[in-house]
């Protein structure tokens, strides 16, 4: 049954008023009653946390991935609206998987230079439905959602592209919100004999390797972009920048690069050398021929979808030589399914609770 009886939402406002007294005759658990009494749920990125583990997530979204290149996932690619005036994008992301059983969507706004007002760049909503009814089951800290499900799929594409080296060396190229989150992801994947963090400003990188934990993961600070890229074996690029910022003659052979920044077609974050001479895997066609500015304006190819590698199997260099190229990378722009997969296991295990 509906989880609130459908008189507890006023239908002309859409708001959530209290229970009246006959309703109680048409619900039948203490569930419906708490929902159609306060509305649905809003779990705090404090709950999120509690709820989930980071590898909670990379497991959700590496079936979440492997079902959208299967056919599985019904979603558009997402569409931004430009908020000219003030240089932003608001960014809608529905997503519906009748295999997970998750119907949500998110809602988003990208700026980027809100560390002046003292917000975040990236600020999202999920709003997750009940698939057989269409009814809000609950509203999700968005901002958690993003950083968690983002680090979670590129943790996903780590996973089937690592390099065969046991000790390496990582290099994260910024040293915002998205570092720290690929920090704890990407070492549930591999361990590391030094985490590089690169950015502009030494007192935030500084603030950065501190949150991953300094020496304890051998995190180090890096002023000079070369000398970070330099001898690295896997880049995870999430900077803001929208022109080209690593270059593909910087790196060496075999480097697995995972580039989550340049979401939008006219932003770059890498150099058509490198694109050139990457195998490159997306996280979406679709989404990568529409938004991955690295991707359009260097003409390269795209080799595969991550959820088609999760299917298949690993990809190494091998691959990546028998197709001309010496590095390989995953190109991420953020999938609905990302979000809805994992705002159902989080809704899931809040009512477990
Ligand atoms: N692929 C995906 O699913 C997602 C991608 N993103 C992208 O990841 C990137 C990082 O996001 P957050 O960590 O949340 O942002 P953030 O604002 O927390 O961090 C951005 C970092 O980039 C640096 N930066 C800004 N402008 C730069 C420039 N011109 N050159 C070099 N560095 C610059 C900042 O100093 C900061 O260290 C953004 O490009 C964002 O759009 C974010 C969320 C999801
Ligand atoms: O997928 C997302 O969420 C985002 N992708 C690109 C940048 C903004 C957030």
């Amino acid at each position: 049954m509906a989880p609130f009886p459908c008189s507890a939402r006023n239908s002309l406002n859409g708001s959530w008023p209290r229970l009246q007294a006959h309703d109680l005759s048409h619900t039948s658990n203490l569930h419906s009653f708490v929902m159609a009494s306060a509305g649905p749920p809003y779990i705090s990125a404090g709950k999120i946390r509690e709820l989930v583990s980071m590898l909670d997530v990379i497991n959700v979204v590496e079936k979440g991935l492997a079902d959208f290149s299967n056919g599985k996932v019904v979603q558009p690619v997402r569409s931004f609206l430009n908020t000219t005036e003030h240089g932003g994008f608001l960014g809608v992301m529905p997503a519906y998987c009748y295999s997970s059983n998750c119907l949500a969507t998110k809602v988003l706004t990208l700026y980027t230079d809100n560390e002046s007002k003292g917000v975040p760049n990236i600020q999202a909503i999920v709003v997750q439905m009940d698939p057989s009814t269409g009814s809000v089951i609950a509203l999700l800290d968005g901002v958690t959602i993003t950083n968690m499900r983002t680090a979670a799929a590129s943790a996903v594409a780590l996973k089937y592209t690592k390099p065969p080296q046991s000790d390496l060396t990582l290099c994260i190229v910024g040293s915002g919100v998205q570092a720290r989150a690929h920090a704890e992801a990407l070492r549930e994947i591999c361990s590391y004999k030094e985490i590089r963090v690169w950015g502009r400003n030494l007192e935030r990188i500084q603030k950065c390797v501190a949150d991953i934990g300094g020496d304890a993961v051998n995190a180090k600070p890096y002023q000079d972009l070369r000398t970070a890229c330099e001898g690295a074996d896997i880049i995870v690029t999430v900077s803001m920048a929208k022109e080209p910022i690593v270059k593909g003659e910087w790196l060496k052979e075999g480097t697995v690069i995972l580039s989550v920044g340049a979401c939008l077609p006219d932003w770059r974050e890498l150099d058509d050398e490198l694109m050139n001479n990457s195998l490159v895997i997306v996280d979406s066609r679709a989404g990568a021929m529409k938004e991955a500015g690295d991707i359009l304006l260097s003409k390269c190819d795209i080799y595969a979808e991550v959820g088609e590698v999760v299917a298949k199997g690993p990809v190494n260099m091998e691959t990546a030589r028998s197709h001309g190229k010496k590095f390989i990378l995953f190109k991420s722009l953020g999938l609905a399914i990302e979000d809805a997969v994992t705002g159902q296991l989080i809704y899931e295990k809040f009512n477990q609770k």
